[in-house]
């Protein structure tokens, strides 16, 4: 769906990220007709709850992580860890400086798929790439290390749409492993969201219509359990944090999503966090 969403975002006239490979991964997983790659096959466009108005959340958010990424590595991360890769295709896309190893971690399955996909359109990494299939509930910090990653340099982090996913273990040994493992001048982006959501969100337009459009219950995916303190934690242990709502960075850029009610994106939060050494 995030792929989908970044096809269509690549298209239009007023894109904040492109990326080239979505469209391919669409297609690859048999995706039918009702998944639309460009804006033009988005029935109703922008007024589409699900295409339009979180399709763009996709693409901002897509954007918004592009950069904080970049910045990163210029600004000294040697080393750039994508937690639940996914179909993120920042290895292939992005303009890395010289020197930088990418790791990618996500379920075998999925890393599977990513590769079918590459290989089949001959595609070349803008860096160093390391696939790392593992489970994010394991002790997935030794598979890391025994790729090659190296402790003592820093590093960005990123866990982009992910977290809502995790049970709260997880969520807990990830910012723990991401702690002990960043050299100063380390950074972490994640997105969260606060609380489950109200009756009232749960019924909002975006859920039905994936339920409808896609046959997907977005909120059955969601791990229900009341979420750690994040944050709090980060802070507790020195990193400095910001937190932003995605209306935010939608305001800088100039477009949507706006808030709206009984807002599914209402409880959406970015964090930025740095490991004293460096501000990014
Ligand atoms: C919504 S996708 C986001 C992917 C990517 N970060 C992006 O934004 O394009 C969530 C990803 O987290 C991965 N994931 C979820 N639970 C995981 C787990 N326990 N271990 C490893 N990966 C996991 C999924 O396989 C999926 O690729």
């Amino acid at each position: 769906m995030v792929a989908a969403a970044r096809a269509i975002e690549t298209h239009r006239p007023d894109a904040l990220a492109g990326d080239a490979y979505a469209e391919h991964f669409v297609r690859a997983a048999g995706a039918s007709a009702a998944w639309p790659v460009r804006p033009a096959e988005v029935p109703d466009g922008d007024a589409n709850p699900l295409w339009g108005r979180l399709g763009r959340y996709f693409g901002l958010r897509t954007r918004v992580l592009d950069d904080f990424l970049v910045r990163s590595a210029h600004a000294g991360a040697r080393q750039v860890v994508l937690l639940g890769a996914g179909l993120d295709a920042r290895a292939f896309r992005l303009d890395w400086p010289p020197g930088r190893v990418i790791y990618e971690i996500d379920r075998d399955g999925v890393l599977a798929f990513k590769h079918h996909v590459l290989d089949g359109l001959a595609a070349i990494p803008t860096a160093t790439r390391r696939p790392i299939a593992v489970d994010l509930r394991d002790d997935w910090a030794r598979s890391l290390v025994s790729t090659g990653f190296d402790p003592t340099v820093p590093t960005a982090w990123l866990a982009e749409g992910l977290l809502l996913y995790l049970p709260p273990a997880a969520e807990r040994l990830l910012i723990d492993t991401v702690d002990r493992l960043s050299a100063d001048g380390s950074t972490l982006a994640f997105e969260v969201k606060l609380g489950t959501e109200s009756p009232e969100v749960r019924a909002s337009p975006v859920y039905a219509a994936a339920r409808q459009q896609i046959g997907i219950d977005l909120l059955a995916l969601f791990d229900g359990e009341p979420r750690p303190d994040s944050v709090g934690d980060l802070r507790g242990r020195g990193w400095s944090t910001a937190v932003y709502t995605p209306f935010d960075f939608a305001r800088h850029h100039g477009r949507g999503p706006r808030p709206e009610p009984n807002d599914a994106l209402a409880s959406n939060r970015w964090v930025f966090a740095n490991r004293p050494g460096t501000y990014v």
